[in-house]
Order: structure tokens, then sequence, then C-alpha cells
């Protein structure tokens, strides 16, 4: 068995419904499903809001290595373009846990690397998991506290249908 945290990003066309396509194409192994956010772009700033979520998923077999090839044919599947560096796309699925997994290899970096830093992952993954950790680095809320979170706005008026 093993767990995935997975944050999902899109700031390009239909971004809601990029989202739910992550979520419905891992139905099966969903625990948990964060509130959308509405972001201002970090990295890049000069490109439109993203809409920002965190899913929980769980499966019996799969590892780490498992988890990133479901996360990049989510990212296909979404008509995904590899071009600039934190430049727009239709749908960015990141792995940012899994389990206590931690490694350093460029291809899949575990805990992705730039989790602490962000207030647009760690916020919507505190929502689910409100003790979460992450491994290597402590409480996601202590984390979270050390950032600016000016730019990350709740909608409650968009929600991922994540039910069965
Ligand atoms: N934990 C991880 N989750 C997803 N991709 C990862 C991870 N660790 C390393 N990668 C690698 O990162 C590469 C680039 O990913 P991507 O294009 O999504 O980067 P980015 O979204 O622009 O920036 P960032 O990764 O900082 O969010 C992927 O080809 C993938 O192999
Ligand atoms: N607010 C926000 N900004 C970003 C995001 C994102 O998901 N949210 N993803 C990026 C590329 O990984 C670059 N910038």
């Amino acid at each position: 068995m093993s767990r995935a945290v997975l944050s999902l990003g899109s700031n390009l066309g239909d971004r809601l419904a990029y989202l739910q396509s992550a979520v419905d194409g891992l139905r099966d192994q969903l625990k948990a499903v964060s509130p959308v956010y509405e972001t201002a772009p970090w990295g890049v700033e000069d490109q439109p809001d993203f809409l920002n979520a965190v899913l929980i998923a769980e499966d019996e077999t799969a590892d780490h290595w498992a988890w990133l090839r479901k996360a990049q044919q989510l990212e296909h599947a979404a008509g995904r373009v590899r071009e600039q560096r934190w430049g727009p796309r239709t749908l960015d699925v990141d792995v940012v846990t899994v389990d206590d997994v931690r490694s350093d290899d460029p291809v899949l970096t575990l805990p992705h690397p730039g989790t602490p830093d962000r207030a647009t992952v760690l916020i919507p993954w505190l929502d689910i998991d409100p003790n979460a950790v992450l491994p290597g680095h402590g409480r996601a809320q202590d984390l979270l506290a050390k950032l600016d979170t000016a730019g990350v706005h709740r909608r409650d008026d968009l929600t991922l249908d994540g039910a069965g």
C-alpha cells in the first residue's frame, strides 16, 4: 500500500475542468480532494492566475515511480506541452510526497523540493490533512507559518467532484 500527496495546478483554458480531469483519472485511488484556490503566479509572475488543489490517493501496489508515471499521464491527457520552466500550463501534477520516501533523483525528487516554499501547496494540503508532515522538513503547519499567503484565495464557488 502506498499513499501519495499530489498537487494540481492550471492557468490555461478551462482551469477547473483540467483539475477535474486529474480527479477523474484517479477516481479509484482517491482518498481526499482539497478545496480549490485561486493563486497569484510565483516563479514567472507575468502569466495568468492559477487554480491549485491537492489530492491524497492510495494504491495497493504503486511505488513512487508509478505515481510519477500517473502524474505525467494525467498531464499528457490534458494536452500539456512543456515549454517554459514555471510557465503557463493546462495541467501540472506534482508528486509532493509518497509515504516517507526521500529521493534526490532529479527525475523524481521526494518530497517535491518546492513544497516547503509553496503556500499554494501547503494550504490545500492542510485542509485535507491538518497534521500533514513533509518528510525531512517537519510539520506543514510550521512551514506555512513562515510564508506569505497573501496571493492565495479559496474559491468556495468552485469545487472538485471526488465522489465515487
Ligand atoms: N516530485 C516530483 N513530481 C513531479 N515531477 C518531478 C518530481 N521530481 C522531479 N520531477 C521532474 O521534474 C520535471 C519537470 O517537471 P515540471 O515541468 O512539472 O516542472 P515545473 O512544474 O515547471 O516546476 P516545479 O517542478 O518546480 O513545479 C519532470 O520531468 C519530472 O521528471
Ligand atoms: N500560483 C502558482 N504559481 C505557479 C504554479 C502554481 O501551481 N501556482 N506552478 C508553476 C509551475 O510549476 C509556476 N507558478
